[in-house]
């Protein structure tokens, strides 16, 4: 399904010396997002940085919330993911998109300018209209959890 999702490009170099983000086959859930720096960087093991993607996006519509996620070649290969783990972008955030990356891994590792560091997935959000109760119906599960079901 497609949202209507209005971008403001911060950095002209976007569009112009970089794509914008893109979907890279018709059935990708996530568009990449680049790193526009200035520079390369180098992220030391342990590091995290707060990159600009040059863009900004307004979802507008309180169902739907952006999330950040890290590339699975980047975490799985090189231990590049990101600091906050998610990112959860508001519907009514307008501001400049950040990515935060972090270098979970032991070696120190390059952002290239305009690289492809992270992606975001924009997913269905149900906001929650509290109703105060006394007692739950009861349910099978109940209060159990965290192993309670065991793990075979
Ligand atoms: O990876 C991220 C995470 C968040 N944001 C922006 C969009 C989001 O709507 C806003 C606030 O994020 P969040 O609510 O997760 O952070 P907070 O620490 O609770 O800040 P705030 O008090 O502004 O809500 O920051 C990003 O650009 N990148
Ligand atoms: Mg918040």
């Amino acid at each position: 399904m497609l949202h209507r999702l209005e971008v403001k490009i911060l950095d002209p170099r976007l569009g112009r010396d970089f794509p914008l983000p893109e979907y890279a086959t018709q059935g990708s859930a996530g568009l990449d997002l680049r790193a526009m720096l200035d520079e390369p960087l180098d992220l030391a093991p342990g590091a995290a940085e707060l990159l600009p993607t040059g863009m900004a996006v307004h979802i507008a519509e309180p169902g739907v919330a952006g999330m950040i996620l890290p590339r699975s070649g980047l975490g799985h290969r090189h231990g590049i993911v990101l600091g906050n783990l998610v990112g959860l972008i508001d519907s009514d955030y307008q501001g400049p998109l950040m990515v935060s990356c972090w270098n979970r891994g032991d070696a120190p590792f390059r952002i290239a300018v305009g690289e492809r560091i992270a992606q975001l997935v924009l997913v269905p959000v149900l906001r929650a209209e509290f109703a105060l109760v006394d007692d739950f119906d009861a349910s099978e599960r109940g209060a159990g959890g965290f192993g309670h079901s065991g793990t075979h």
